[in-house]
């Protein structure tokens, strides 16, 4: 034997040694979560029972982060300890988690990024269909998008709060990573044709006109739409994403495309119920002030006195009248915080309307 096959042999012996200590772990603290679900469920008998709770598990991944001894990074030790979490979860009560589809979407990949790979991750085909499908319990959470770096607010989640009573439980941002794809039958010089969502397209333009100018662009209704499309049809290309390509089975001709490197996008976790302060937490808000002079002013005053930071404020049409506006404001804090509470309650003296949409985690990972 060799001197590297004997170093080799002592080295993978520990690795064996060791991974059998971590297995030891893994399944203690997994009967560790069944016994937490029996207690969940004794003292609540006859209640729906929440076995997510988000808070927790955000304290439980920003310890792992800050406590990490290396030499993996806090963030891929979160990872593993993400997906450690989820197992135990899906022990205490498998998850189903609507998102907006189809599989293979940015979507799919932010709701995995939150709630790890143990969960069952159910595809709809539009946003109002994640908020029916978590109203009517079907689903446990839904998972959509609702802002990009790069193209901004997405409307349609926004209003879908002014009617929904579902709550946001949870945030998970995602980088955005676009690359050009196509079947290995199709060879590049043949390429007429590029599917991807109409957003994908706007972020990619300047690399497009720069490297594939006079190819049609073809907008349609998701980017593993694209992929699928890009599967079947020999001679086109889609732009999509690496879940995309690997469920369609595509290769990379140019990967990274997007024109700005930080594209990233924001997902809301939404259902049914409120989340406690976990520490770290942020809330939002959907507010309509009456319209007369000093109106925006009278509604931020109260955040500034207090000395809470707004992280966003968003003006959308109101569904009750002509020029009539709704600010949808995300800070920082819990509703729970008495000087959060005493803010709103202010607002809440002002306002027409002003519905509380949650309080949740600052994303961790
Ligand atoms: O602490 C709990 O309430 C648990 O159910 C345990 C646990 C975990 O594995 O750490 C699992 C699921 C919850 O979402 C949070 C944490």
């Amino acid at each position: 034997m060799s001197d590297e096959q004997t170093k080799l042999g002592e080295l993978r012996d520990r690795i064996d040694g060791i991974d059998q200590q971590i297995m030891d772990l893994i399944s203690a603290r997994a009967r560790c979560a069944q016994e937490v679900a029996e207690v969940k469920m004794t003292y609540n008998p006859g209640a729906d029972v929440f076995f997510y709770r988000p808070e927790r598990e955000a304290q439980v991944l920003r310890r792992i982060k800050e406590q990490n001894p290396g030499p993996l990074s806090g963030e891929e030790m979160a990872r593993l300890f993400r997906e450690i979490m989820s197992a135990c979860l899906a022990l205490e009560k498998p998850m189903h988690i609507a998102f907006l589809g189809p599989a293979g979407t940015f979507t799919q990949a932010a709701a995995l990024k939150h709630f790890g790979h143990s969960v069952v991750s159910v595809p709809l085909a539009a946003i109002d269909a994640v908020f029916r499908e978590v109203e009517s319990g079907s689903a446990h959470y839904g998972v959509v998008p609702v802002e990009n770096s790069t193209e901004g607010m997405i409307n349609h989640t926004l209003d879908m709060f002014m009617s929904s009573p579902l709550k946001i439980c949870g945030e998970v941002q995602l980088r955005i990573h676009h690359h050009l794809l196509a079947s290995a039958e199709t060879r590049e010089g043949e390429i007429h044709r590029i599917y991807s969502h109409q957003q994908s397209l706007a972020q990619c333009r300047q690399w497009l006109d720069a490297n594939r100018f006079g190819i049609e662009r073809v907008p349609v209704s998701s980017n593993a739409e694209a992929a699928r499309r890009a599967a079947e049809e020999p001679g086109t290309a889609a732009i999509a994403g690496d879940m995309a390509a690997e469920l369609y089975g595509l290769e990379k001709l140019a990967g990274n495309i997007e024109d700005r490197p930080d594209n990233t996008t924001r997902f809301l976790i939404i259902g049914r119920e409120s989340v406690g302060p976990s520490g770290n937490d942020k809330s939002s808000i959907l507010v309509s002030m009456r319209n007369k002079p000093g109106a925006l002013y009278q509604l931020l005053e109260p955040f500034h006195r207090d000395g809470i930071s707004l992280t966003r404020i968003e003006t959308r049409p109101s569904p009750s009248g002509t020029w009539a506006y709704v600010f949808y404001i995300d800070f920082e804090g819990h509703m729970e915080e008495p000087k959060v509470a005493k803010v709103l309650a202010e607002i809440d003296e002002e306002a027409v309307e002003l519905k509380r949409l949650g309080s949740y985690p600052v994303g961790v990972l």
